[in-house]
């Protein structure tokens, strides 16, 4: 499809976009189950790098299921073009030079895989919202647990559809057992530590 399609390079390069911006460009990739707490820490991580001074941007499933994504459902297929797409958009705002938070249930390994080989070695961080399944079922913000169990809703993440956990997350956070500002200060820790913020 792209044979006949050349590569244009900038003027402006990545790392001098980044320089302009005084940061690192990175992707912190949230993924869990519906109700695992991706939007909430995401959200609420996004706020505080906002205050520290640092250019960021949200990706979202709900939001971006309104736009870019709004002809994908929710079959094995539409999900891996789902985050096909989301993977180039996010790798395109850390070229502008953004931190960027993606957060999406992304429930294969091997999508996953392909999103974190987009990017230079460090600049992936996979955060697992290892949130035990019980704890979003109780939670069920949107109702839409209930509705799956009753069958309005087919291919449901987690009750029948399936999630791969994954093995070696580089930020594992259960929203079971830790607060919101735990589940943020881990964040900012680890970032502080691959020299991606300042401490
Ligand atoms: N069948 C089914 N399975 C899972 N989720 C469903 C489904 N139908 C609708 N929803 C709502 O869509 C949100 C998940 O969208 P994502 O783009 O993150 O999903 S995926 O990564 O493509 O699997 C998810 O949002 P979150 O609760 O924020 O995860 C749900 O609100
Ligand atoms: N420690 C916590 N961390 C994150 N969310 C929590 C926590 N405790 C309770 N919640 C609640 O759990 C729900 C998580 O939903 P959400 O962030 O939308 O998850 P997801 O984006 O994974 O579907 C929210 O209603 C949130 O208020």
């Amino acid at each position: 499809m792209a044979e006949n399609i050349v590569w244009h390079e900038h003027k402006i390069t990545r790392a001098e976009r980044a320089a302009n911006k005084n940061q690192k460009p990175c992707l912190l990739w949230f993924t869990g189950l519906s109700g695992s707490g991706k939007s909430t820490i995401a959200n609420a991580l996004d706020v505080a790098l906002h205050q520290r001074g640092y250019h960021t941007f949200l990706l979202d499933g709900d939001n971006v299921r309104h736009g870019l994504c709004k002809d994908l459902g929710f079959s094995d297929e539409d999900r891996v073009e789902n985050i096909r797409r989301i993977g180039e958009v996010s790798k395109l705002f850390t070229d502008a030079g953004l931190i960027v938070l993606s957060a999406f249930i992304s429930p294969f390994t091997s999508d996953r895989r392909m999103v974190r080989n987009l990017f230079p070695a460090g600049e992936f961080i996979e955060v697992f919202m290892d949130t035990p399944l019980e704890t979003c079922e109780a939670r069920d913000p949107k109702g839409l647990y209930e509705k799956a169990r009753q069958g309005e809703i087919k291919h449901f993440t987690g009750i029948d559809s399936p999630y791969e956990a994954p093995e070696h997350p580089e930020v594992r956070l259960d929203t079971s057992s830790m607060t919101v500002d735990e589940c943020v200060a881990a964040l900012i820790a680890f970032m502080a530590s691959r020299g991606l913020i300042a401490d």
